[in-house]
């Protein structure tokens, strides 16, 4: 399998002191990667990087072996994208309008979204179940189903490297679900190639196909969740203890309480 995102030694700072620093990973094509870690430790950092949301200080990003810096917004646009964590201020369109925007890095400067090009609007739509709410505008919408409409512009945009930070935060525990299994059916059938930041350890032990762990801009473990899902990550990354259960050859966590030793300083 090829690599479809390379970091190589990336460093961040916003002023002398470091968010990120000599950070490398590889993200391999089709493959579903999770970036957890404790809050602050630069998980939407390293995504931004990736998306070339944020220049790094020093090191480099690769899309299918080029050099991020020297693609064009066009190019990059037409491979990947990136769902925030959190959207801006919501617009005054409709959810119809704010999907076909996802259109536009396919097409000709005068060229208009209808045809073809409206029924991957349309699919897009369907398949996150937005299509009751398309004619509604985005100030009408509740925290989910805005998180929703982000999600089918993302859709429409057809990319094949899909970034995505804490895409569950504003949705209840079915959307969550749909979500993900939206997500899984996607990089099945599709081969889409998904980076993912989570929160929620479980889901990433069941979805994931591999997880890193950053903690204060490093990558202090890596591996598949069942080599990852043992006491000692819990503790060193999160500074709690845990005890570890299988679920059908998934492994699942649940937590006791704070490590003494490293109570506090989890971040
Ligand atoms: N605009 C900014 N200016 C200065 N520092 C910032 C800025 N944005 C983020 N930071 C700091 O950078 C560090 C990493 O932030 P980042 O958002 O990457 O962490 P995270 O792991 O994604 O956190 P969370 O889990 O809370 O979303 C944090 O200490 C944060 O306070």
């Amino acid at each position: 399998m090829s690599e479809a995102l390379a970091a190589s030694r990336l460093a961040f700072g916003y002023t002398t002191e470091s968010i990120v620093q000599d950070l490398s990973l590889d993200v391999r094509e089709g493959e579903w990667l999770g970036i957890v870690g404790p809050n602050g430790s630069g998980k939407s950092t390293v995504l931004r990087m990736l998306a070339r949301l944020a220049s790094p200080r020093s090191g480099e990003v690769q899309l299918d072996g080029h050099n991020l810096k020297r693609l064009s917004t066009k190019h990059i646009a037409q491979r990947m994208t990136m769902l925030a964590q959190v959207q801006e201020a919501a617009l005054d369109i409709t959810v119809r309008d704010l999907v076909r925007r996802g259109r536009h890095p396919h097409l000709k400067w005068y060229e208009e979204c209808r045809g073809e090009q409206e029924d991957i609007v349309d699919w897009a739509l369907q398949v996150t179940k937005m299509e009751l709410l398309q004619h509604r505008s985005l100030l009408m919408l509740s925290g989910g189903e805005r998180q929703r409409a982000w999600l089918a512009m993302a859709m429409a945009q057809t990319p094949k490297i899909l970034l995505l930070d804490e895409p569950t935060t504003y949705l209840d525990i079915a959307h969550q679900l749909e979500l993900m299994e939206l997500i899984r059916q996607l990089n099945q059938d599709q081969g889409l190639t998904v980076v993912m930041v989570l929160h929620d350890l479980n889901q990433a032990a069941r979805y994931c196909d591999r997880l890193i762990a950053v903690k204060q801009g490093a990558i202090v473990q890596e591996g598949t969740p069942s080599e990852i899902f043992q006491p000692s990550f819990f503790r060193e990354v999160f500074g709690i203890e845990a005890r570890i259960f299988d679920d059908n050859g998934v492994p699942v966590y649940m937590p006791s309480g704070i490590s003494p030793l490293e109570s506090g300083s989890a971040h």
